[in-house]
């Protein structure tokens, strides 16, 4: 089956890199620059060459001729960007690539694919991954989750690399609100270890974030299984403890009282923001998320967040 990525950030890129290895692959950018004579993604993936079979082209009605559709756009971009090309994409298997939830509506990638484009399967790709890292051709192991089971199964299949393992379920509420819900975490996380709390306090945040993920979840009809596999737990673990991590990374900036470039893709921020007003909705207690969302619209301070969660009143585990 013929294979496209639309969206060539630093995630869409490794992905066409490592599934060009097997088989051609279209990599679609709105501006391309000099990716297609270098070879490489010398803005987002510095470092990485292209395999002979990866496509870099700039026309999407070229690219949108394959049969599987990988979409590697930021979360708050999704709907436009399907709404804009729907009369390429519409029919096909979309699998989203992206985490989060979106801002304005509080829903995740499936529903927003199901909303804009009526035909599609939609599918997600989510797991514990750095682009980097896939694109070395490191080992990694994702999530492939798709509501039509066969429809998974062909995905799974067609998706996997030498570096790609991947796992399915048709439990997609579930891979996506572990990959949308970690990188708020993360934040948090990272803000622990920036205000120099210590990593006992980030494996608390850490274990108390993934009890929060689980309450949503759970409240969300998700699957618990879901939650403690790689696109819930693993994820977690993998963006809370690490500094290649963009959400990690901005949690470090705001304990360190540091500024953070604003143009870096960073989902937890709205995501946090989404999931606080979601959790206020459905009277759900998610104090970690809302400590987050209180540093993002700058109502609170890295001590002022702490000093509210390390005050709430005792319970039981
Ligand atoms: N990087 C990683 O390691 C991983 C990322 N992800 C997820 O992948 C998703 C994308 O992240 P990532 O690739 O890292 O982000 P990047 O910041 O590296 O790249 C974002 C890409 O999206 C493109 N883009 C932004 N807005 C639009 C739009 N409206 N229409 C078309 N293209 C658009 C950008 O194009 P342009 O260059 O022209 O601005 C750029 O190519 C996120 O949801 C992230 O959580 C998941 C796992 C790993
Ligand atoms: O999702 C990721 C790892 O699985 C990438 O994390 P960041 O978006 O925080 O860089």
């Amino acid at each position: 089956m013929s294979i496209a990525v639309l969206g060539a950030g630093a995630f869409g890129t490794a992905l066409a890199i490592s599934l060009a290895h097997k088989g051609p692959v279209s990599l679609w950018a709105r501006d391309s620059g000099n990716m297609a004579q270098a070879r490489e993604n010398t803005k987002r993936l510095p470092g990485c060459p292209f395999p002979a079979p990866l496509f870099v082209t700039e026309a999407i009605a070229e690219a949108a001729k394959a049969d599987i559709i990988l979409v590697a756009v930021p979360m708050q971009k999704l709907r436009g960007f399907l709404a804009q090309n729907a009369g390429f994409l519409d029919g096909k298997a979309i699998v989203a690539c992206c985490k989060g939830i979106e801002l304005e509506t509080g829903l995740g990638p499936i529903a927003v694919i199901r909303e804009t484009l009526a035909h599609a399967v939609p599918a997600i790709l989510t797991g514990p991954s750095f682009g980097a890292d896939i694109a070395r051709g490191l080992p990694t192991a994702l999530t492939l989750a798709c509501a039509d089971a066969e429809m998974g199964k062909t995905l799974q299949t067609a998706l996997t690399t030498e570096n790609l393992r991947l796992y399915r379920t048709t439990d997609t509420i579930g891979a996506e609100l572990g990959g949308a819900l970690k990188n708020v975490v993360a934040i948090a996380c990272g803000a622990v270890m920036g205000a120099g709390l210590g990593e006992s306090a980030r494996a608390a945040l850490l274990t108390r974030g993934f009890a929060e993920m689980q309450r949503l979840a759970k409240h969300l009809k998700a699957r618990p299984e879901t939650l403690a596999g790689l696109s819930g737990f693993g994820d977690l673990v993998l963006t809370c403890t690490s500094a290649q991590s963009r959400n990690y990374r901005l949690g470090l900036a705001f304990g360190e009282n540091l500024p953070f470039d604003s143009t870096t893709t960073v989902e937890g921020a709205a995501t946090a923001r989404a999931v606080d007003a979601l959790a206020r909705e459905h009277g759900l207690d998610l104090p970690i998320t809302a400590a987050v969302a209180g540093l993002i619209e700058n109502r609170l301070d890295v001590p002022s967040a702490m000093k509210s969660l390390l005050t709430r009143p005792l319970k039981e585990e």
